[in-house]
């Protein structure tokens, strides 16, 4: 058997069987599925900071959670799976233009390039899972303003604030990991009445459970 982690930002994006409140890390075991859960918080600062102390554990890192999808051709509640990401608002605003803070600082030496982390495993255990680009920022794009930026700066399917963060951590820590992602919204001005979160965490953990019992096949 593997020992694999599944990372969420929240409560909400657990399946409500699958609940412990008031507990951020446990065993998924007494619910057929042979992988430990850590709730990070939401946000890439506080899955760096969980993730880093959980991950020397685990053979295998499972990002799992909702996101936004920029485009009608990933419909609500599509699991995908990002194979590459950016933390996409870090940067300058110069005078309305967004220029990224990779190609303004030099990188120190052993710096992973922040605008654009790929996964390097290639293990595509279901291949009905689209693989998609996505791009990671710390709030929620919400604004015709914002879109029409974020979709001038990165040509991406999906929006997340955490899934960059899992890959960072990753990456630099040499495990290998997935990131699989329900749509529960599309990236447009707020209209929260639109977001599809109970059909998204539902099929997020379909997806879930078949990776996990593929994974411990291996
Ligand atoms: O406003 C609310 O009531 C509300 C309820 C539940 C969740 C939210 C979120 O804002 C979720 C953020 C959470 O989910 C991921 N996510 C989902 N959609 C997007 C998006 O369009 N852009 C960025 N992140 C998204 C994200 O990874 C967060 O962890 C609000």
């Amino acid at each position: 058997m593997k020992k694999i982690l599944i990372v969420v930002a929240s409560q909400v994006e657990i399946l409500p069987q699958y609940r412990q409140p008031g507990n951020d890390f446990y065993s998924l075991q007494q619910y057929g599925i042979h992988a430990d859960i850590l709730i990070s918080g939401p946000g890439a600062v506080p899955t760096v900071f969980a993730l880093s102390r959980a991950a020397d554990a685990y053979d295998i890192i499972i990002n799992g959670g909702i996101a936004g999808s920029f485009t009608e051709q990933l419909p609500l509640g599509n699991v995908v799976l990002i194979d590459s990401d950016s933390f996409a608002d870090y940067g300058v605003d110069d005078n309305g233009t967004f220029r990224h803070i990779d190609n303004i600082l030099p990188p120190l030496q052993k710096a992973l390039p922040l605008r654009e982390l790929v996964n390097p495993y290639t293990i595509k255990p279901n291949t009905k899972l689209l693989g998609v680009r996505g791009i990671t920022v710390s709030t929620v794009s919400g604004s015709n303003e914002r879109i029409a930026m974020i979709k001038r700066s990165w040509d991406a399917q999906v929006e997340t604030m955490e899934s960059a963060a899992v890959f960072y951590v990753c990456l630099k820590l040499g495990k290998p990991f997935f990131c699989l992602r329900a749509v529960s919204n599309y990236v447009e001005p707020r209209n929260r009445k639109n977001w599809k979160i109970d059909l998204a965490v539902q099929n997020l953990w379909n997806e879930l459970d078949l990776l996990v019992s593929y994974l411990n096949t291996l």
